[in-house]
């Protein structure tokens, strides 16, 4: 078994009138990508924080890489990079500048020019950080985050604001770094990033873990009903077996929920084909990682409401 590059169990960090984090438990593998997902004020940059050593925990037992980030600092950051939510970036360098400076921090480093090249700043690499887009600096934070060779990343919303040929490039490069064995713990809003990125996810609600899984398995996603989305030629009529179960969409489509949708399929199709009938539009859908997401949430909200 791959020993875990993270560990967290009993994490707790209040701020005056909120309990931020209240009694996190996490453990992420050496060689994973790991998102933690939540919506906003959920506790995840103030975990991400505590992990990285720039917040001081209340209570819980963390190990990053095998050190406590609250006492063996210098050791650590000389293994981990960053991408926090605001650049910490100085305005009047220039992006080949900073990335040296940064590079110069790390035992051995990767080549920054090619580093630059790899977060496609190369025509800015004597600008300015101050003049940089918004888009452009994000790019700069993820290439101070990866110029060190760092075992393990921590990018907070890496591609908040990327266009999106700069996310498909900024995911390639995030599978690059796990390619090459790093671990990578990200925090976003976006479900197709998770959906694309990630090994294991978890979703943090108003400081604590409310599911953790796989893209696929989070919250029964695996186990849940699939929609068969389908067309039918005008004036076409299901069959009674058929249109008890269906149901007509705003734009016209016929919807059916199975638990198991192979035996449907076969019984619907086998009748098209009978009939000539064409079924066009065919799709058979889980519910998406979003939908998951959004319901996972909702339950939470409810439950915490009750049970006030
Ligand atoms: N320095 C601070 N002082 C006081 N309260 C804070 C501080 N930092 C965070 N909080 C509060 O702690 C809670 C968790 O915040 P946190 O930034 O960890 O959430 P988040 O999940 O990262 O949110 P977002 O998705 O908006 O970035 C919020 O209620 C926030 O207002």
């Amino acid at each position: 078994m791959t020993e875990a590059a993270i560990e967290v169990s009993g994490l707790r960090k209040a701020f005056p009138g909120v309990q931020a984090v209240a009694g996190v438990d996490l453990s992420i593998r050496t060689g994973t990508i790991f998102a933690l997902l939540g919506p906003n004020g959920a506790g995840k940059t103030t975990t991400v924080e505590i992990l990285e050593g720039y917040q001081q925990r209340d209570s819980g037992e963390v190990s990053v890489l095998g050190f406590d980030p609250a006492r063996n600092q210098l050791e650590m950051k000389r293994r981990i990079g960053i991408v926090s939510q605001e650049t910490a970036a100085d305005s009047f360098l220039t992006v080949r500048e900073i990335m040296a400076m940064i590079a110069g921090a790390y035992p051995a480093p990767r080549n920054v020019d090619e580093v630059i090249a790899l977060v496609g700043l190369s025509d800015k690499a004597g600008t300015r950080v101050g003049k940089l887009s918004g888009g452009q600096k994000r790019r700069l934070d993820v290439g101070l985050a990866i110029v060190g060779n760092p075992d393990l990343c921590f990018l907070d919303e890496p591609t908040t604001g990327f266009d999106p040929d700069a996310r498909q490039e900024a995911w390639a490069m995030i599978r690059e770094l796990k390619d090459m064995g790093k671990t990578v713990l990200l925090t976003t809003h976006y479900m197709d990033e998770a959906q694309n990125l990630a090994d294991e996810v978890a979703v943090i609600a108003v400081g604590r873990i409310i599911a953790t899984g796989t893209p696929e398995t989070l919250g029964g996603r695996a186990e849940a009903a699939s929609t068969i989305s389908f067309r039918l030629p005008a004036g076409t009529d299901l069959p009674d077996r058929f249109a008890a179960e269906a149901r007509m969409t705003r734009r016209g489509a016929m919807q059916i929920i199975a638990d198991d949708p192979v035996p449907l399929l076969n019984d619907l199709t086998g009748w098209a084909m009978a009939e000539s009938v064409s079924l066009t539009d065919l799709t058979v859908e889980r519910p998406t990682l979003e939908e998951i997401y959004l319901s996972l949430i909702a339950n939470d909200t409810a439950e915490r409401k009750e049970g006030a």
